[in-house]
């Protein structure tokens, strides 16, 4: 697969949601839309819900990824899928029965994805991994944009991708949190395909340009990585 960057509307205008969209969609743009929904309770920060996901998905082309640091993601989740979104991300530290709920994020149609925390390892869930589309490695403390890259999380993306090697599945590794031009490389090259971008892109003069740039970098590392060979 090639890699896909996913500016987060989280470090854009709320005010101006539509067109903050717009500026990083078209055929170069951004591969989906992050939309970072958070509940005050899960994290220390409260954003947006489900009436707001319902718009933006109306307002633009670009498929939405909603990443989810709620409470009780058993019960909201569905009601994102309803709403729009293409991909759902609930956290495993939160949902109650995760495997119920990617089925039934999947039964619904959307792409049913996973989320760790910084402390949170993966191989508790190695088991998991099938019924996932993807999976998200929180590469900072979920709650804020613009926080500074945790390089601590490089090991637990390589053993990620390795996992997903050794069982020969198709899933998506996402990294979310500091990812900028100076961050992507790494991220890359330890084994993650999907780069979410918040401040990196509509903090940059020019959020399109942003996406491009952070494509080429992190599909030429992908590139030259070991672990692409066999992806
Ligand atoms: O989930 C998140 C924070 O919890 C955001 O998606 C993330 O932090 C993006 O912002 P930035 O790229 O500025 O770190
Ligand atoms: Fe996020």
């Amino acid at each position: 697969m090639a890699v896909q960057i996913n500016p987060s509307i989280l470090s854009a205008d709320f005010a101006r949601l539509a067109d903050e969209a717009k500026s990083v969609s078209g055929p170069e743009g951004a591969d989906w839309l992050h939309v970072d929904v958070m509940d005050n309770h899960f994290v220390p920060n409260l954003t947006l819900g489900v009436p707001i996901v319902e718009s933006l998905a109306r307002a633009t082309d670009t498929p939405l990824d909603c990443h989810l640091m709620i409470e009780d993601p058993d019960r909201w989740a569905p009601q994102y899928v309803e709403a729009g979104a293409g991909s759902v991300t609930f956290h495993a530290e939160a949902a109650a029965a995760p495997v119920r709920l990617a089925r039934e994020i999947r039964a619904k149609g959307a792409r049913a994805s996973m989320a760790l925390k910084p402390a949170t390892p993966i191989e508790p869930y190695e088991d998991l991994l099938p019924e996932l589309d993807m999976l998200l490695i929180m590469t900072v403390e979920p709650g804020f944009g613009g926080q500074a890259f945790l390089d601590i999380m490089l090991p637990k993306i390589r053993r990620t991708r390795e996992l997903i090697s050794k069982h020969g599945l198709q899933l998506w590794l996402q990294v979310d949190g500091g990812v900028s031009a100076d961050t992507i490389e790494r991220c890359a090259e330890a084994g993650a395909d999907v780069f979410v971008a918040g401040s990196a892109v509509y903090g940059a003069t020019d959020p399109a340009e942003a996406v491009r740039s952070l494509r080429t970098q992190a599909a030429a590392k992908t590139a030259s990585s070991a672990w692409a060979c066999d992806h």
